[in-house]
């Protein structure tokens, strides 16, 4: 079914805000000093994970002051869906990721089964190491058995959109990360 702007304005309305601007500003300044602690003398390559990951990696390489380098890499099991398949890989990094540490940045952490695979790539890449960011983590007990190293925080398990998350393609560039509404 085609969305209309007043369908999207009403699940607009109707949902709940879960982690206001300010919060998710302060979440990003703690990862961004973790991640310094652990990265700062390592020149990483970031990765970001598109789509989602577009707005978060951009927040966070913004509070890193060392030097980095910025790749993209695009893999989608979700689409226009709410319940995730198998992974599509669309687009993989033009940097030689051999030898190098990686900060892989993506917007949520719900399954694991993203991260989890790009992770598993990144390994037979001959990465030295891997690192991954999310800024949310999803609060279920359908996990992957890998954690991010880097969490910003902790959510119920609703349907979620904004920074970064879509519904049905709409939303990532909320500032705010909000539920449906009785999801
Ligand atoms: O932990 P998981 O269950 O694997 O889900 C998380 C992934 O799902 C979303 O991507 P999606 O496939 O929707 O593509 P998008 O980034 O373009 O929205 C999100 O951006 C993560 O990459
Ligand atoms: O709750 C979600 N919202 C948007 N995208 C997602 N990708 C995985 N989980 C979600």
């Amino acid at each position: 079914m085609t969305n209309t702007i007043d369908q999207l304005n009403l699940i607009l309305d109707e949902a709940d805000c879960l982690v206001d601007e300010h919060q998710i500003d302060a979440a990003l300044d703690k990862m961004a000093q973790q991640i310094t602690t652990d990265l700062g003398d390592k020149l990483p390559v970031v990765l970001c994970v598109m789509n989602g990951g577009l707005i978060p990696t951009a927040a966070l390489i913004e509070r890193l002051n060392f030097p980095l380098e910025l790749d993209y890499i695009h893999a989608t099991r979700y689409g226009m869906e709410t319940e995730g398949t198998s992974l599509n890989w669309l687009s993989y990094p033009k940097t030689n990721l051999k030898g190098r540490h990686i900060l892989v940045v993506d917007d949520i952490f719900d399954q694991g089964h993203t991260l989890q695979a790009i992770s598993k790539w990144l390994e037979e890449q001959e990465s030295s190491a891997v690192y991954t960011a999310t800024v949310i983590n999803k609060l279920h007990d359908r996990k992957t058995d890998m954690t991010p190293d880097y969490i910003g925080a902790d959510v119920v398990d609703r349907f979620l959109f904004g920074y970064g998350m879509d519904y049905k393609g709409y939303f990532r560039n909320l500032k705010g990360i909000y539920a449906v509404k009785d999801s």
